[in-house]
């Protein structure tokens, strides 16, 4: 199975910016290792920017941070899926924690995100993680259950596996500098695997369950080696060519 390598600009960067950056990142990558796929999620005004520096560099996809689940309408602000695909996005996310925690997205609304971004021709990346208090509450798998089941809900268990994404990422190491330690990434994608497994099967285990929280370059090798980490979602270290590069080819 390819491991997933995303990078997620969040609310950073011009257009301009994002086209330096793009064309950096494809000059330090080159060819992306046959055992990788690379997704750059830019801020919507740059997706389209990003594809065309992109263009017909092999494997280099672009995806979308956020949409509403609705095709068009009166709904001032937001994006529709068919606009993201429109920008050429193959990908995109739901239920960020920023987008939880920040803009208090519940698990319904990420739940009818995901299926209809998977019904409107998008791959879908489901991010799921405690925060630091439900960790020290002994909550991480109630938490974590109740984010898988209720955000994959409306998931068909005919869909392609390499559809469903589900990202791990624990909220307090978001942008903190601190890592989840090797033990606690270990513990929390087994259990999602055995969740996914209960929800869809056998297909449960081909799906791919990234890490994010804190990845640079000098630990992603370690961490993408672990069991049951099929790629990184990357913020902070995904903003600069350089760090980014050697992630892709860590
Ligand atoms: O989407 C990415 C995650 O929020 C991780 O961000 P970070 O690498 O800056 O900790």
């Amino acid at each position: 199975m390819q491991k997933l390598i995303a990078a997620n600009w969040k609310m950073f960067k011009t257009i301009g910016e994002a086209r330096e950056m793009a064309s950096d990142l494809v000059r330090r990558v080159g060819e992306i290792p046959a055992d990788r796929e690379v997704l750059v999620i830019p801020p919507s005004t740059a997706i389209f920017a990003v594809a065309e520096e992109f263009g017909h560099a092999k494997g280099f996809q672009v995806g979308g941070q956020n949409f509403h689940p609705e095709v068009e309408g009166a709904f001032t602000g937001e994006i529709a899926p068919r606009m993201l695909t429109d920008l050429c996005c193959t990908y995109a996310l739901a239920g960020h924690s920023e987008r939880r925690h920040v803009f208090g997205e519940g698990d319904e609304l990420v739940g009818r995100k995901v299926t209809f971004g998977l019904e409107n021709g998008l791959k879908m990346i489901l991010c799921v993680g405690e925060k630091i208090d439900e960790r020290k509450g002994g909550r991480v798998e109630e938490v974590l259950r109740r984010q898988l089941e209720v955000g994959l809900a409306g998931v068909s268990r005919d869909i392609p596996e390499t559809d469903i994404v589900v990202a791990y990422e624990p909220v307090w190491a978001i942008g903190t500098g601190e890592v989840a330690g090797p033990e606690e990434i270990v513990h929390a994608h087994a259990f999602i695997r055995n969740v996914l497994v209960e929800l869809f099967g056998e297909k449960g285990h081909s799906i791919r369950i990234q890490y994010g929280g804190s990845v640079k370059p000098k630990n992603c090798a370690d961490i993408l080696a672990l069991d049951n980490v099929d790629g990184v979602l990357v913020g902070g270290a995904s903003l600069q060519a350089e760090s980014f590069s050697q992630i892709v080819k860590a």
